[in-house]
């Protein structure tokens, strides 16, 4: 099987770096800059658990030459519309996409454009940021890829993606409740970003000051209630997992999207939260705190636009 990586960032470069550390046949899709970048100094993890330095397969849009039976896709979210368009010539009747983003919109845009029956459901936990020079650096260890059909079916296809993830240096499992599992990782994240963003700090740092433990409270009290609102239940143990990590005292938990916000890059706010208020606004509901992290991310992004 051979499976194209589009996006050699955070999220791609780490588990593609994995894939090929194992054996697997990986080729990245990147642009000209991290191109030239990977080329001169290779694609470097650095994590607790091992370090890597691989002088990956890449290739460009220009160069895409054939099919591949899967394709994961690991851009943020503002960057989907020209990925998807630059890695259409990779996608053939039999390929899979597996996306890595967070939130739920990328799964309408991804079935519009290459039809439905070429997704599958896909949620990856990880902590990984670029630095200055372009190397992804991972916070924590924990770094797991669930996947599945959207139908919650088993599929000789689900098996054989699982067959070449699993055993690459990372948790890989197939979900019969992927689409759960996915609004579940967006309610954790939302929450959790939400927290980041407007306190400027981690977990540990926000439920450490006067009134953050009540503030953590009720953000997840009104994501998990959008979410609801908008038709998707949420499993008790999750539940009661995400109130526990979001109000660990000491926890040095972050967010992608405060790491992004802290290192001046851009953020995803439509994705992971102006999607949530168009949800509950779909709904006649209210969503001050949502609505006020909104606000305060929109004006980081027009500075950053200026
Ligand atoms: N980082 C994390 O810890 C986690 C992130 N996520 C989610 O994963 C998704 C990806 O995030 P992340 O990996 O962090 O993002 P990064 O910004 O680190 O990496 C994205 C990469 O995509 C590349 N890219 C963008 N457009 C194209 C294109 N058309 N062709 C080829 N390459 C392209 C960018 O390259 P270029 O240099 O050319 O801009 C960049 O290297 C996001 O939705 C994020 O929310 C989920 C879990 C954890
Ligand atoms: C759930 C979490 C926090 C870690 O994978 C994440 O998805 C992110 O930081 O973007």
């Amino acid at each position: 099987m051979r499976i194209l990586i589009v996006g050699a960032g955070s999220t791609g470069g780490f588990f593609g770096a994995k894939l090929a550390k194992a054996d697997r046949d990986v080729t990245f899709l990147v642009r000209p800059q991290r191109l030239r970048l990977i080329e001169q100094h290779g694609l470097c993890v650095r994590s607790p658990a091992g370090d890597i330095d691989i002088q990956p397969q890449l290739i460009t849009s220009a160069q895409i030459n054939g099919t591949f039976d899967i394709v994961l896709l690991a851009v943020k979210a503002y960057a989907l519309d020209s990925a998807l368009q630059d890695m259409a010539a990779a996608v053939g009747p039999e390929t899979v996409i597996l996306p890595l983003l967070n939130g739920m919109r990328h799964m309408d845009v991804i079935s519009e454009k290459f039809g439905a029956e070429r997704l599958l459901g896909c949620a990856c936990k990880v902590a990984t940021s670029l630095d200055e020079s372009g190397r992804i650096i991972q916070q924590g260890t924990f770094n797991d890829i669930s996947f599945g059909e959207l139908d919650g079916s088993d599929s000789d296809r689900l098996a054989a993606v699982h067959t070449f993830m699993r055993d690459a240096g990372f948790d890989a499992n197939i979900s019969n409740t992927i689409l759960r599992d996915m609004w579940e990782k967006w309610t954790l994240l939302a929450a959790m970003g939400s927290i980041n963003c407007l306190m400027r700090g981690s977990i540990g740092e926000v439920v450490a000051a006067a009134g953050g433990h009540e503030f953590a409270l009720r953000m997840i009290d009104e994501v998990s209630a959008v979410v609801r609102a908008a038709g998707q239940e949420l499993s008790e143990p999750f539940l009661t997992q995400a109130y526990r990590l979001l109000t660990l005292q000491g926890s040095p938990q972050t967010s992608s999207m405060y790491r992004d916000l802290v290192a001046g890059r851009a953020i995803e706010a439509d994705q992971i939260i102006g999607d949530l208020l168009v949800r509950a606004s779909a709904k006649n509901m209210e969503a001050p705190l949502l609505a006020l992290v909104y606000a305060h991310l929109l004006v980081y992004q027009a500075r950053l636009h200026n």
